[in-house]
């Protein structure tokens, strides 16, 4: 239903942020990528659902597409529900049919105040389970996801769930991403690691990354190192996102390097 191949991107004259990636959603596939931030997750998500065009390779495929951003543009007047009817009419729906739709959709994710609430006054979370109606509204048989179990809570963790097993047995297809191995691979049919811009099956093996932070550094050097998954700067250090199992050699090349280890780090 959606294929990327060869798909590559960079903004400007800045360095490619996706490389070479290659990707086939089918009917029923829930695909979930995990990788650090900046990996480029978000920049392949808006490829994958139509908002933005690759620099080189071709995307194929135009389905129904469902789109969740990962901040939702909640400074509005309109009432949780007011917008999802305006939303749904500009996707086809009549007035009724969008807000039957719109108002069974923010009963099942438990929107806290109800469907009157105003949009600005919603909590981040709050604000996610709206952009998430919005996104299945028209019915899409493709649902694009960014980051959505990072600001919901436990119930509509479940609720996502079982929205996105729904989709998957109706043989739609959905993609999302996430930074917790075990959460993604828990909800996905196939589970994909995001890293030096491209795609790559994410092995049981090769689930557990480490941060390590280093002072006397600078991140040239470190990018281009086989399993540094990220290495960027912040507040005068260069952190680096690497693969747990080659941490202790990553470790010893930063001090031979001259470097100090401020911090280490180790995650799922
Ligand atoms: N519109 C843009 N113009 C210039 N650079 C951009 C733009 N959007 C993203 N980037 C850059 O592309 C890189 C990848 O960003 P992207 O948001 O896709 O990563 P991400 O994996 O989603 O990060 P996070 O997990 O922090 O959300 C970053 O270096 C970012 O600064």
């Amino acid at each position: 239903m959606r294929r990327l191949a060869g798909v590559a991107k960079r903004y400007g004259r800045n360095n490619y942020v996706l490389d070479g990636v290659e990707l086939t959603i089918e009917p029923g596939n829930v695909v979930g990528v995990v990788g650090p931030n900046g990996s480029g997750k978000s920049t392949l998500l808006r490829i994958v659902a139509g908002l933005a065009r690759p620099s080189r390779g071709t995307v194929t495929g135009d389905p129904v597409t469902g789109y969740v951003p990962d901040r939702f543009p909640g400074a509005q007047r309109l009432t949780a529900l007011a917008y999802l009817v305006h939303m749904g009419r500009i996707s086809g729906l009549s007035t009724a049919q969008a807000r039957a739709r719109g108002g069974a959709w923010l009963e099942r994710l438990a929107l806290a105040g109800g469907p009157d609430t105003p949009l600005r006054e919603l909590s981040k979370g709050n604000a996610q389970k709206v952009g998430l109606a919005q996104a299945l509204l028209a019915e899409p048989r493709l649902l694009v996801l960014d980051e959505p179990f990072s600001g919901l809570d436990e119930s509509a963790h479940g609720v996502l769930g079982e929205v996105l097993a729904e989709l998957s047995a109706r043989e739609a297809g959905v993609v999302f991403t996430g930074h917790s191995a075990g959460r993604t691979r828990a909800h996905a049919t196939t589970t994909l690691r995001l890293a030096a811009g491209s795609l790559r099956a994410l092995e049981p093996e090769s689930d557990a990354t480490a941060v390590v932070v280093l002072t006397g550094a600078a991140t040239d050097g470190w990018q281009t190192e086989p399993d540094v998954l990220s290495a960027v700067e912040r507040s005068g250090a260069v952190e680096l996102t690497v693969l747990a199992r080659r941490c202790d050699e990553i470790l010893l090349l930063a001090l031979r390097r001259g470097c100090s280890v401020r911090h280490v780090d180790r995650r799922e």
